[in-house]
C-alpha cells in the first residue's frame, strides 16, 4: 500500500491542528484567569463559596487568589427593582483552554440552578470569565477581557483588591479604570468572608 492510499486517513483541516497546537501548548503552561462571581438570590454567601469550591474541584484549574466580599447594587436595572448582589473576583491559574473555562463556568451555574430568562435578571450566581491570559477576541460566545468588565465597579473593586497592579487587555490598569467608574453602590462586607480552598 502506499503511504496515500489508505482510505481512513482524512486530512486534517489546518484550523483543527491550530486549535490542537494551542490546546497543547495550554496544557504544559497554566494560564492565569480572571473570574467574577455575583449573587444576589438565595444564600448568597454560601453560594459563592460553592462556585469556589467547584472551580477549585475542575481539573486543570488552581484557584490562586479570592477577593473580598462587596455587597453591591444591581447594575443594568431600574433601582430598587431587584435584591443586591454579593460579587466578589477570583484568581486562577488553568491548563484548560479558555472554550473549556467557559463550559466550566456555565456547569457552576447550572450546579447552583441558574435561571436564564430575562436579561440582567437576578441570579443565584452569575459565573464570568474577566480576563484570560492577555488573549483579546470579539467572539460573541466568549469575549475577551468581558466586554463590560472596564466599567462595572462590582467587578473592579475586588479584583484591585487581590491584584492591585492588574491590567484589563486592551482598557489599562484596573486601578485606573476603577478611578473612572467609582464605587458608589459598591461596599466591602468586611464581616464576610470567602475561604481560598485548601
Ligand atoms: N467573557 C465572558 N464570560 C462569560 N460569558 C460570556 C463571555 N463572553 C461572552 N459570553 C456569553 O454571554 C452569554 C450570556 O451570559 P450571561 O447569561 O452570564 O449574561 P449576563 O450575566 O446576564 O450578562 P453580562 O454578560 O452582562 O454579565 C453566555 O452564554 C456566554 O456565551
Ligand atoms: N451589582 C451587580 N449587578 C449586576 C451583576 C452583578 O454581578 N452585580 N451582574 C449582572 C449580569 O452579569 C448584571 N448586574
Amino acid at each position: 500500500m502506499t503511504p496515500h492510499s489508505d482510505p481512513t486517513v482524512q486530512p486534517v483541516p489546518t484550523s483543527v491542528v491550530e486549535q490542537v497546537d494551542a490546546a497543547d501548548t495550554t496544557l504544559s503552561n497554566p494560564q492565569r484567569a480572571v473570574i467574577s462571581l455575583g449573587s444576589n438570590l438565595g444564600n448568597r454567601l454560601e453560594t459563592l463559596q460553592g462556585a469556589v469550591d467547584a472551580l477549585e474541584d475542575t481539573p486543570g484549574l488552581r484557584v490562586k487568589a479570592v477577593s473580598p466580599v462587596y455587597e453591591t447594587e444591581p447594575w443594568g436595572v431600574e433601582p430598587g427593582s431587584q435584591p443586591s448582589y454579593f460579587n466578589a473576583v477570583v484568581v486562577v491559574k488553568t491548563t484548560l483552554p479558555p472554550a473549556s473555562l467557559l463550559e466550566r463556568a456555565h456547569a457552576v451555574e447550572e450546579a447552583f440552578h441558574r435561571v436564564r430568562d430575562e436579561r440582567w435578571g437576578p441570579r443565584t450566581i452569575d459565573v464570568d470569565i474577566v480576563a484570560y491570559a492577555d488573549v483579546v477576541s470579539d467572539d460573541p460566545v466568549l469575549t475577551l477581557p468581558h466586554p463590560r468588565a472596564h466599567e462595572r465597579a462590582f467587578v473592579l473593586a475586588p479584583w484591585h483588591d487581590v491584584e492591585p497592579e492588574a491590567q484589563l487587555a486592551g482598557r489599562g490598569p484596573v486601578a485606573e479604570l476603577l478611578a473612572g467608574v467609582g464605587r458608589e453602590g459598591v461596599a466591602p462586607r468586611v464581616d464576610l468572608e470567602l475561604r481560598l480552598p485548601e
